[in-house]
């Protein structure tokens, strides 16, 4: 007779999602690109990842991921995302998936603040949230909800009264984080989750958001172009070029001693970081687009100043730098950082 024990949760530090050499395709006039490319990336319980780069590099398409909900013409092309305890979600059934998103994984996708159903107030929605997950105690739900509200400085009674047009797009974007929550999610995934919001409130919701973090021992991840926002608030960061993960590490290792030219140039792009505004200089060209990243060698040698001749013939691969960081990049991680010039973090 076999006998089948539940695995244990992960434990503090531990990989609740482990995604594994993931290839997303958008297809586009027939012809599929990559939007993000050989991407592997650990959530740790108890840990907040920041998912940083400019516009187009592809954070979203990899969130989206990790929910299997990447729209047309988009597909997983690729590669594993083990979620603990659900198993790799991209090969889980659409019914499947639909149980575990929103209970098991939260999410609060860009924009998300626009999504609501316009007819329902914000409790009904909250009541049809639980339903379609099969809470029993729904009265207890409303409450957790109300509670989370007040949690992100809102009138909880006030809020789940209403309907989404008496609501700001600020209050809005807070709610989305409840919905998240609401189901006790271990897994949170917040695409942009601050950007209707005044540099204030900004902070006031980041610091909510690591507080409910911590006290629920998640494991999240916050997608932003905004390395600023993050740097502040995460753990530890991943920095997305291209489609691909070029650096990953420790937050304040990586801020410190970036490897990669791309991160150190992001840093010094960022006025919050180098903390004089005048000091900061905006990145020098344009990201490519799906059709323009380069097939051969490194997405970022076109902007890059440290590119020799084996980046346009040889991809570099994500690769341990020291415990805990890697890096994508042939240059010497020495000639790259640390940041201490002007512009540059230091
Ligand atoms: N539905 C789609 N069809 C075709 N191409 C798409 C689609 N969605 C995204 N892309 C392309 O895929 C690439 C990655 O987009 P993605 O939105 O993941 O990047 P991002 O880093 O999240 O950018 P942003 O911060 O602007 O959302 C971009 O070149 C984008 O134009």
């Amino acid at each position: 007779m076999t006998t089948t024990t539940k695995k244990a949760a992960p434990e503090a530090g531990e990989a609740e999602v482990r995604v594994r050499d993931l290839r997303v395709h958008y297809r586009i006039n027939g012809t599929e690109y990559p939007a993000v490319a050989n991407a592997s990336l650990d959530l740790r319980r108890g840990e907040i990842t920041g998912l940083v780069g400019e516009s187009g590099s592809g954070k979203s398409t990899l969130a989206l991921s990790l929910m299997n909900a990447v729209p047309e013409p988009g597909r997983i092309a690729d590669g594993a995302i083990h979620v603990d305890g659900i198993g790799d979600v991209t090969t889980l059934s659409a019914k499947a998936m639909r149980e575990v998103r929103g209970s098991a994984l939260g999410y609060v996708f860009q924009a998300s603040q626009n999504s609501m159903n316009p007819l329902k107030t914000i409790g009904k929605q909250i009541l049809d949230l639980g339903r379609s997950h099969g809470v029993k105690d729904l009265p207890a739900l409303l409450s957790r909800a109300k509670q989370l509200a007040e949690r992100m400085g809102l009138d909880g009674n006030r809020v789940l009264d209403s309907y989404q047009h008496e609501l700001s797009g600020g209050m809005r974007q807070r709610l989305g984080i409840v919905f998240a929550l609401v189901l006790n999610a271990k897994v949170l995934i917040l695409d942009e989750p601050t950007t209707a919001l005044d540099v204030l409130s900004q902070s006031a919701v980041l610091k909510i958001i690591r507080q409910v973090h911590d006290e629920n021992n998640l494991s999240t991840l916050i997608v932003t172009h905004d390395m600023g926002v993050v740097s502040e608030l995460a753990d530890n960061l991943a920095v997305m070029y291209g489609g691909r993960i070029v650096e990953h590490g420790p937050t304040l290792d990586l801020l410190r001693n970036p490897t990669h030219p791309y991160t150190k140039a992001l840093i010094g792009a960022t006025a919050r970081i180098v903390g004089d505004p005048a000091a900061a200089r905006a990145l020098p060209g344009r990201p490519p687009d799906l059709t323009t990243i380069p097939r051969t060698g490194c997405v970022f040698r076109d902007r890059c100043v440290f590119k020799t001749d084996i980046c346009a013939e040889d991809e570099p691969q994500l690769a341990e730098h020291s415990a805990g960081h890697r890096r994508a990049c042939h240059a010497d991680a020495a000639v790259v950082g640390p940041t201490t010039s002007k512009g540059d973090a230091s």
